[in-house]
């Protein structure tokens, strides 16, 4: 439904719903594969303190369907807040290129990233504090975002906001403050927040962090359903293996780039029951560069220099050592 004030039709959740099932079609073809909702090649981000300097990025390919729900792992320092900071439009790069739902992170003007960020992207951050102003109830909270971009106002922003707080299990919030709520039921509020003005993609770092077990599944039920129900694509920083065990595919970022992933997929066992398969893939750059996995480097005492292989359906690499000790 749209008022007359307002300047762009602003879908119902059955309208959204609609998208989201368009836009799995579309997906299907296949076409998104190729574009990338989400695309970094050599992404660079280097910070300079007292005259030093840190290579925060070295060159990080990522590429991100839409509809994906993709979970970021890696250890302290690697890279992930800096990474999501530039893909939500609060810092940018030094060098590379970023592309979020076809808008280019690096040549934007001050005004286009204020729209992209009320717009295009929404973010929920660990700090619950940080999601939620602590004078307005859970419901003027996701009202908020509504009204400050103009897109809905009055009754429709009210009822849109009751709408995706039921969707995220907590419309029984609706009238508290974010100190009457459960650090659990403040993030599925930020949550309902961070969508109010139907993003293209979600961007949560570290959403689980501060949460024991059970609530930080009921938060990570939330990007889900808002994943699967809205057809916004989601993209999670985490230290929590139980959230980058249940989603499809896990990019770890070590140094500054994206080192490995995990593609999990569903396979029919053979007493009919249904089983996760897990498999890990080095990430290859375009040009052709790839780091090896930690653990094999120390099992081998890999260092300096290599020795490369070209076998007929694989790559061999040895210890280069073993030439000088001959
Ligand atoms: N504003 C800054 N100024 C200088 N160095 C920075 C700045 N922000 C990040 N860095 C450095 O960049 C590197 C990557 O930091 P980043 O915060 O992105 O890592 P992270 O993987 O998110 O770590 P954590 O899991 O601890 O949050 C680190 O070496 C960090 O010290």
């Amino acid at each position: 439904m749209t008022t007359t004030t307002d300047p762009a039709p602003v879908p119902d959740l059955a309208a959204l719903q609609r998208r989201a099932a368009a836009r799995a079609a579309e997906r299907a073809g296949g076409t998104d594969r190729l574009r990338g909702h989400i695309v970094c090649e050599g992404l660079v981000r280097i910070f300079k303190t007292e005259g030093v300097e840190v290579f925060a990025l070295q060159g990080l390919e990522l590429s991100v369907d839409r509809g994906e729900l993709l979970a970021i792992v890696g250890a302290s320092g690697s890279g992930k807040s800096t990474l999501l900071n530039i893909l939500s439009g609060l810092d940018t790069p030094t060098a590379g290129v970023a592309r979020v739902a076809g808008q280019d992170l690096l040549g934007m003007s001050a005004r286009d990233r204020l729209n992209y960020r009320r717009r295009v992207v929404g973010f929920v951050w660990q700090q619950t504090g940080r999601n939620l102003l602590p004078y307005l109830t859970a419901l003027e909270n996701v009202e908020l975002p509504m009204r400050l971009a103009g897109r809905r106002r009055g009754r429709l922003a009210r009822d849109r906001a009751r709408e995706l707080l039921d969707l995220v299990g907590v419309g029984y919030c609706a009238d508290r403050r974010p100190a009457q709520l459960s650090g659990g039921e403040q993030q599925r509020c930020a949550v309902a927040v961070a969508v109010a003005n139907d993003p293209e993609v979600l961007f949560a770092d570290e959403p689980t962090g501060e949460l024991d077990e059970s609530t930080a599944a009921e938060v990570f039920g939330a990007l889900r359903t808002i994943n699967a129900e809205l057809g916004v694509t989601v993209v999670v920083v985490t230290h929590d293996h139980a959230v980058a065990d249940q989603v499809r595919r896990t990019v770890a970022i070590r140094d500054g780039r994206t080192a490995s992933e995990v593609r999990r997929t569903a396979r029919t066992a053979s007493d009919g029951s249904t089983e996760t398969v897990s498999e890990e893939y080095a990430v290859l750059d375009r040009s052709g560069r790839m780091q090896l996995p930690a653990a094999f480097v120390d099992a081998l005492s890999l260092r300096d220099r290599v020795r490369l292989n070209l076998e007929p359906d694989h790559v061999e690499v040895r210890p280069g050592q073993e030439a000088s000790g001959e």
